[in-house]
């Protein structure tokens, strides 16, 4: 806390506040932390020049510094920074059949569909889609990917190959313990919880967010997932019109594995471009965010990157004066280090809320400050099908081209390690399972050593890789 006596208003649509709990520095770039709900008054107490205003942005008047809050109040900024996140970016939106994930209330939605649900279908490949489709048990999940190979936002399909036989798994496995950030909801209180509108966005889940949740549908059996790769979804019909065109045009595609009797209709069906047809109780549609910058664009000229965030310079200064931004909001936009680039992350969200705040701080002192460390290397740790998974730097090539090389080393039901080399240089890492080479790897990436000496040695298992570079 630089500013002890400046006041410091948080505004926040939703009634309870994320605070990080036990964070760590697991090595350089990789971290580890607790995520809690909290009343905002702990954090009002802690520091008595914080005051949360529960209420919705509805309006910002930046040429006024000034913005306009849902239960009709106005404030006056000097220093601004907008951090509202993202909002699920759903296929067929208002179709009430297809169901997104962010927060508590929408999750909630979610487990209480599936706990009557015989058949979902999940639509997209990415972080949500691993987890569930993972989690689920009881219900049948088919799972419509646009690519060839599952995962395709953390993995590549050598990865993808490794992890299937778990979708196929009989039993359910313990969740193993592994270093990244855990989501609970100690602190926070159901009373407040449930006063929450439903369509009010809160904050988003983040790590763990499953845990709490009964994700089980109406059947005995665990997994049973069927996959449809190379293609979306073209239409969706409600139960009345499938037999309507059923009945009336003779080429209209038949039903795909209908699990119930033939005159037992499903509410709602999937049509999907490869021509298959699936019926199902709902589709959760978990195809990606797009920043929540409505409430804040009207009559401001901020510069909006393709991925329809916020533009932040190496600053987290947005393209208007006073105004920086932070986390999911926000696209970077300044020349990255060759090996980062901006994902939607609880990681990156701490972090740039982290470094925005002394970018903000720096400002007002007039002083000037360097990029924060964080941001030389992309490091993510978290869990897939119940292995621990690091992604380190361009882990699948991004932005390299075909100028690169790929090492691989991969024990079945263990470990999967692939390393991505330019030029003799390691560029990225995915380690999938208890392969203790993160802060190795994280070292080689980060000094760009010329490793092209070493060539396969690098992945030899029965060599301690760690004493070559001691
Ligand atoms: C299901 C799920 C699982 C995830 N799992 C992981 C994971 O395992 N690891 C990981 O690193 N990341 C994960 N993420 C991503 C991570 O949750 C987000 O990247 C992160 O929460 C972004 O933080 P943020 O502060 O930018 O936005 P948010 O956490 O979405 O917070 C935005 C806040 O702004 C408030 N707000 C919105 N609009 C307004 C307004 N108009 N006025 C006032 N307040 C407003 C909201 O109420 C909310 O409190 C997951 C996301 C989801 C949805
Ligand atoms: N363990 C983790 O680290 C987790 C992270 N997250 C984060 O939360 C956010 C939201 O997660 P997701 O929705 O899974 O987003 P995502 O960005 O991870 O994945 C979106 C997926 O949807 C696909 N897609 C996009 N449009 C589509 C369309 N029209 N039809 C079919 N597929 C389409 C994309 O190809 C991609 O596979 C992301 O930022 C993600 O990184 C979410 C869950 C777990």
């Amino acid at each position: 806390m630089e500013f002890p006596s400046e006041d410091i208003f948080l505004m926040t649509a939703s009634p309870v506040i994320k605070a990080i709990t036990n964070f760590k520095q697991v090595s350089k770039t990789l971290e580890e932390f607790d995520v809690e709900e909290q009343p905002s008054s702990l954090l009002e107490k802690r520091y008595p020049n914080i005051k949360v205003i529960q209420s919705g942005v509805k309006q910002l008047k930046s040429d006024d510094h000034k913005i306009f809050t849902e239960d009709g109040k106005e404030y006056i900024y000097e220093k601004l920074c907008l951090c509202a996140g993202a909002k699920p970016k759903l296929i067929f939106e208002g179709n009430p059949y297809v169901l997104g994930i962010r927060d508590t209330d929408s999750a909630q939605a979610f487990q209480k569909n599936l706990a009557q649900a015989e058949r979902i279908v999940v639509v997209g490949n990415g972080g949500i889609a691993l987890e569930l489709v993972y989690e689920i048990q009881g219900c049948e999940v088919i799972w419509a990917i646009k690519d060839k190979a599952i995962g395709n936002t953390f993995f590549d399909a050598g990865a993808a190959e490794f992890l299937i036989p778990k979708l196929t798994a009989e039993k359910r496995e313990t969740p193993i313990e592994c270093k990244r950030t855990k989501y609970t909801m100690e602190g926070s209180e159901e009373k407040e919880r449930s006063l929450a509108a439903s369509d009010k966005l809160g904050s988003a889940l983040g790590p763990d967010w499953h845990e709490g949740l009964h994700l089980k549908g109406t059947k005995e059996f665990c997994h049973k997932v069927h996959i449809e790769i190379l293609c979306e979804v073209k239409k969706i019909h409600l139960q009345q019109e499938f037999i309507q065109l059923q009945r009336t045009s003779s080429t209209f595609p038949k039903e795909e594995k209908n699990v119930k009797p033939d005159e037992v209709l499903w509410p709602v069906y999937v049509e999907l471009t490869n021509g298959k047809i699936y019926g199902c109780d709902f589709i959760v549609s978990a195809t990606g965010v797009v920043p929540n910058v409505k409430p804040f664009l009207d009559g401001n000229n901020f510069a909006v990157g393709e991925d329809g965030g916020l533009k932040v310079d190496k600053h987290m200064h947005t393209s208007l004066p006073d105004i920086y931004a932070a986390g999911d909001i926000c696209t970077a936009s300044w020349e990255p280090s060759p090996v980062w680039h901006q994902m939607r992350l609880w990681t990156q969200a701490r972090q740039m809320g982290w470094y925005a705040a002394k970018c903000m701080a720096a400002d007002t002192l007039g002083e000037s400050i360097d990029m924060d460390f964080s941001f030389e290397l992309f490091a993510h740790v978290t869990k897939f099908f119940n292995y621990k998974v690091v992604v380190l730097g361009k882990y699948n090539a991004q932005g390299l081209g075909l100028d690169h090389e790929l090492m691989l080393r991969c024990t079945k039901g263990q470990e999967y390690v692939k390393v991505v080399m330019q030029n003799g240089r390691m560029m990225g890492a995915v380690l999938i399972g208890e392969t203790d080479l993160e802060e190795t790897f994280e070292n080689l990436i980060l000094n760009q050593m010329d490793l092209s000496a070493y060539g396969e040695e690098l992945l030899n298992p029965d060599i301690d890789i760690e004493d070559y570079f001691d």
